[in-house]
């Protein structure tokens, strides 16, 4: 028998989202005779412990008896259980410096650590991911954030509404004046931009023609690798190379920059990636953009005016133009930004539905009978507290203290 348990989230501000919902665990028991799912009891979750009670799930306290652990953010180092399989969001393959702690001790601990961050494809695509729902409620924020600097039309808070179901009949008899969207990036997030874009029914347009028209009618451009950045030397733009050395590249956005209103980021981006657009050029004249829903979010990032997170209660603020500090949104000198780091958790059930649907479709067979497959050995970063060679750039990482 093997048994699963699903961790109550224990950092602060809670997360209420689950990798496995009541529905997936039921299906799950009656699917696999030698798995049985505990699930931790707690106050915050989007299913509530009664939820899972129906389902004829076990829940309670102890999850000590489980050989495999869910969670979904970082598990802090008090709720730690020595010796078992984790799986989270551990934000430690980027070396970030706030969880370096966790890192220590999971390793002092002798946890297995599977990332789901980690958890790709042969080509490196990821597997499993939140960004589908981070880009539909992001989308739908930049809109309503749109919606009240202009006076235009109201759009109503997603965390209101029960699902996403109900959210899409709020658009009904949505009015989007004349106005050009922007949307960056490819992967899960832009696909939730994209949703919502064609949900309110904003018009697609290509790129060039984007650049060159005015519309009569809201319109929306998908601006993916090779319209954003070109080769230093030759222009050109090659995927793979640009994953390589992301530094050879320069920004191609600006003239976007300049035929925008609202811009929708979507991108993957790291400190060695250019920025769609520096400081300095928002005095511009010809600067357009009002709005911007970094979805992204990396404070001073890919949008170098992100000045760090809101809260899900108040997403947006706003960036004076000359000043370049924090202002209250919707002033007229500033930019209004929409900067949350949860996204997903507005909509939290949809969004724990679609994660667990992943999980079981590609990883929880590997994970329970063949924990030596390609994709699980790769997202691996910790064996029984030591590093795996895959993650052995995180040498000093591990070694510092
Ligand atoms: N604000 C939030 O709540 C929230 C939630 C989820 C994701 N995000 C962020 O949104 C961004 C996009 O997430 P996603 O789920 O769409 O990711 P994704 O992995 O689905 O797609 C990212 C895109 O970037 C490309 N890419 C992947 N690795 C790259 C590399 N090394 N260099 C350059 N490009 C690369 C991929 O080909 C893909 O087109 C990420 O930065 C993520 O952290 C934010």
């Amino acid at each position: 028998m093997i048994r699963i348990g699903l961790i109550r989230e224990g950092k602060t501000p809670a997360d209420n989202r689950v990798a496995l919902t009541p529905a997936q665990c039921k299906w799950i028991h009656k699917n696999s005779t030698d798995v049985q799912i505990i699930v931790q009891s707690s106050p915050n979750r989007c299913f509530s412990d009664k939820e899972y009670r129906q389902a004829g799930i076990a829940v309670q306290d102890d999850v000590s008896a489980c050989d495999v652990l869910f969670g979904i953010k970082e598990v802090p180092v008090s709720q730690l259980i020595p010796g078992k399989t984790y799986l989270f969001f551990s934000h430690t393959r980027k070396k970030q410096p706030y969880n370096q702690a966790l890192f220590h001790a999971m390793m002092e601990q002798q946890i297995t650590l599977i990332d789901y961050e980690c958890l790709e494809h042969e080509d490196g695509q990821r597997i499993i991911g939140f960004g589908f729902f981070a880009g539909v409620v992001g989308a739908h924020n930049g809109m309503m954030a749109w919606g009240h600097r202009t006076g235009a039309y109201d759009l109503v808070r997603v965390h209101k509404q029960k699902s996403f179901h109900e959210l899409i009949h709020t658009y009904f008899g949505l009015r989007i004046p004349a106005i050009k969207i922007a949307v960056t990036g490819s992967g899960r997030v832009a696909h939730g931009i994209l949703e919502i874009m064609n949900l309110m029914g904003v018009h697609e347009v290509e790129p060039d023609e984007y650049l060159q028209r005015q519309y009569t009618y809201p319109v929306y451009t998908q601006l993916k690798g090779a319209d954003l950045y070109r080769h230093r030397s030759s222009g050109a733009y090659n995927r793979t190379h640009f994953h390589e050395q992301p530094e050879e590249y320069i920004g191609h956005f600006l003239p976007y920059a300049h035929q925008t209103d609202v811009l929708m980021n979507g991108i993957y981006w790291d400190t060695n990636i250019p920025r769609l657009f520096e400081e300095k050029d928002i005095l511009h004249p010809a600067f357009r953009i009002q709005t911007i829903a970094d979805i992204t979010d990396d404070a001073h990032g890919s949008v170098p005016i992100n000045l760090g997170d809101q809260t899900i209660d108040n997403p947006v603020y706003g960036v004076d133009k000359v000043t370049l500090q924090k202002t209250a949104p919707y002033l007229p000198g500033s930019i209004d930004v929409m900067a949350v780091g949860n996204l997903p958790n507005e909509l939290p059930r949809d969004a724990s539905r679609y994660f667990g649907e992943q999980l079981i479709k590609y990883i929880l067979e590997d994970l329970l009978r063949n924990q030596g497959s390609q994709v699980i050995q790769r997202a691996t970063m910790l064996d029984k507290g030591k590093l795996t060679t895959h993650f052995d750039y995180l040498h000093d990482y591990a070694k510092e203290r």
